[in-house]
């Protein structure tokens, strides 16, 4: 387990101070994949870093397994990192060193006799799906290869805990598949802790059990990713999930719905689990005499659990509106206006 609590992290440039990290505090299950994500300059590498102690916070405790980190004598130190692997957006190989040698290095730093290093590194090249590159050398490989000798490396220590650095920006769309699925085999094959810093919601939404969203060296928001994605509190976590998938309702459609007749509303519905296969929507045209269109309907599937949203323009009677809303917010999980005022020709 991972606790980080009440993180500062000041730095010192020319005369001025930069606070990187205002009070941080998240706390990381073990066997959770934990994704952070936020705009350039949040402060989500500084505070990845504190995790390992590559940073060292200004102030705040950090706890990993147990163990206070900030307490702990070099040697202590030393050993408690072997615990804690870390990858790179930009795979940090040695490029005179072939892959063998790249995921062997850290073992004969640490002695391991020479025959456990051989079976070692050859399981884990097999374990990445890079079994016939072990005389290749970093320059030879694509990016999501050089990415898999840098998880292998990583592993080398049989860590509990992973942390990934933008493990993925650097990759095209379909490696980045490949290294997240890669990612969360060895999260279930080795019940391995990942917290993984990211600016690309889908990454989150791929693999990621819970998500801290920052801001300005402040988490604004955190929580199960689907809670996040069901229910977002902040706009920048509004404005992330929009790439996922983007419920805007188009300005044309707005304008043609407030020329064509009654009182109406635009309402944003979202279902989990089971309850999207319901037929609300049947029963909600039946039971009220309103007329209900579909203007965006989206279903999608985060760790196991249906996710839909659906963006529904509801015109009719006043009362019956209301009627119809009500029903909706008994039988879904969210039920959001998203004009706010009436919309009237
Ligand atoms: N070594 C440093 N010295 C001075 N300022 C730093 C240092 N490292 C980070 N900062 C500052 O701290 C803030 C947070 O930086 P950090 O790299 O943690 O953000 P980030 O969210 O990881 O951004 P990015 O996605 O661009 O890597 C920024 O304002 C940055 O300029």
């Amino acid at each position: 387990m991972i606790q980080l609590t009440d993180i500062h992290k000041s730095y010192q440039v020319g005369n001025k101070q930069v606070e990187a990290l205002k009070g941080v505090s998240l706390q990381v299950e073990k066997g959770q994949i934990y994704g952070v994500i936020g705009f350039s300059g949040a402060g989500k590498s500084t505070l990845l870093r504190t995790i390992n102690l590559l940073e060292k916070p200004t102030s705040g405790s950090v706890i990993v397994n147990g163990q206070n980190m900030l307490t702990l004598k070099e040697k202590e130190l030393r050993q408690a990192r072997k615990k804690i692997g870390i990858i790179f957006q930009h795979f940090n190989l040695l490029s005179s060193y072939n892959v063998f040698d790249n995921v062997a290095e850290i073992l004969r730093m640490n002695r391991v006799p020479k025959d456990v290093i051989k079976r070692k590194v050859e399981d884990l090249l097999g374990l990445v799906g890079l079994s016939d590159k072990a005389n290749a050398y970093p320059s030879q490989l694509s990016g999501g290869q050089k990415q898999r000798v840098g998880i292998a490396r990583a592993l080398a220590t049989d860590p509990e805990i992973l942390l990934c650095d933008e493990a993925t920006s650097a990759l095209d769309p379909q490696t980045t598949e490949s290294i997240l699925g890669l990612l969360l085999d060895i999260n279930q094959k080795f019940n391995l802790t990942i917290v993984l810093i990211t600016h690309e919601m889908q990454v989150i939404k791929k693999i990621c059990d819970q998500v801290a969203i920052m801001e300005n060296g402040v988490v604004i928001e955190q929580g199960s990713v689907l809670d996040v994605f069901s229910n977002p509190q902040e706009q920048t976590t509004r404005n992330f999930i929009k790439t996922v998938f983007d419920d805007q309702v188009p300005q044309e459609i707005l304008s043609k719905i407030k020329e064509s007749g009654p009182v109406s509303k635009i309402v944003r519905v979202a279902f989990r689990g089971d309850a999207a296969l319901d037929p609300v929507l049947g029963t909600l045209s039946a039971r009220f005499p309103i007329s209900t269109n579909l203007l965006y309907g989206s279903i999608t599937t985060i760790k196991g659990t249906a996710l839909g949203i659906l963006l529904l323009h509801i015109s009719g009677e006043d009362q019956p509106i209301q009627d119809g809303i009500r029903f909706l917010r008994e039988s879904v999980y969210r039920v959001d206006i998203v004009s706010p005022e009436e919309v009237r020709s």
